[in-house]
């Protein structure tokens, strides 16, 4: 999706964890993944989430593809809205991708957590081959 760099970053990051509508951001996460779950099986005439579902796994790969290369874009030409516009959208349709394949955000969490603390220049090195 094209981003509209008119716009203005409505909602600055924060220190404290918390949102501008008083929410943690792992809440709007969680909330999110509920919405695309309850997507399946759907109409997709009005839902953009089941008309991707329906779509299949290859158009989701695609779509999560290239708003990847829109984060990558928008990074390089230094517009911060943008960047924040497309990794909203990249987050979005990955985890539609996540929702088709059966996989739980907390599984990637734990996949951080486990490294956690585990330098990857370290991992690399010990990498067999
Ligand atoms: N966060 C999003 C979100 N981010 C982006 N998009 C949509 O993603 C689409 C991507 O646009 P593109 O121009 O890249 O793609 P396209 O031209 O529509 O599709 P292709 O031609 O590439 O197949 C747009 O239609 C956006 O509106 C989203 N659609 C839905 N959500 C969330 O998902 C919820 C459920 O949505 P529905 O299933 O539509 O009810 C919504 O309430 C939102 O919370």
């Amino acid at each position: 999706m094209a981003a509209d760099t008119t716009k203005t970053v409505q909602t600055p990051a924060s220190s404290t964890g918390f949102n501008a509508a008083g929410q943690t951001d792992w809440e709007v996460l969680e909330r999110l993944v509920t919405t695309i779950r309850s997507r399946k099986g759907a109409d997709p005439s009005s839902s953009y989430v089941a008309k991707l579902l329906g779509k299949g796994r290859l158009k989701m790969a695609q779509k999560v593809g290239e708003e990847a290369v829109e984060v990558a874009i928008a990074a390089v030409a230094q517009d911060k809205a943008a960047l924040v516009d497309e990794s909203a959208d990249l987050l979005f349709h990955l985890m539609v991708l996540w929702a088709d394949a059966g996989l739980d955000p907390a599984d990637v969490m734990a996949t951080l957590a486990r490294r956690e603390g585990r330098s990857g220049i370290e991992e690399k090195k010990n990498r067999k081959g």
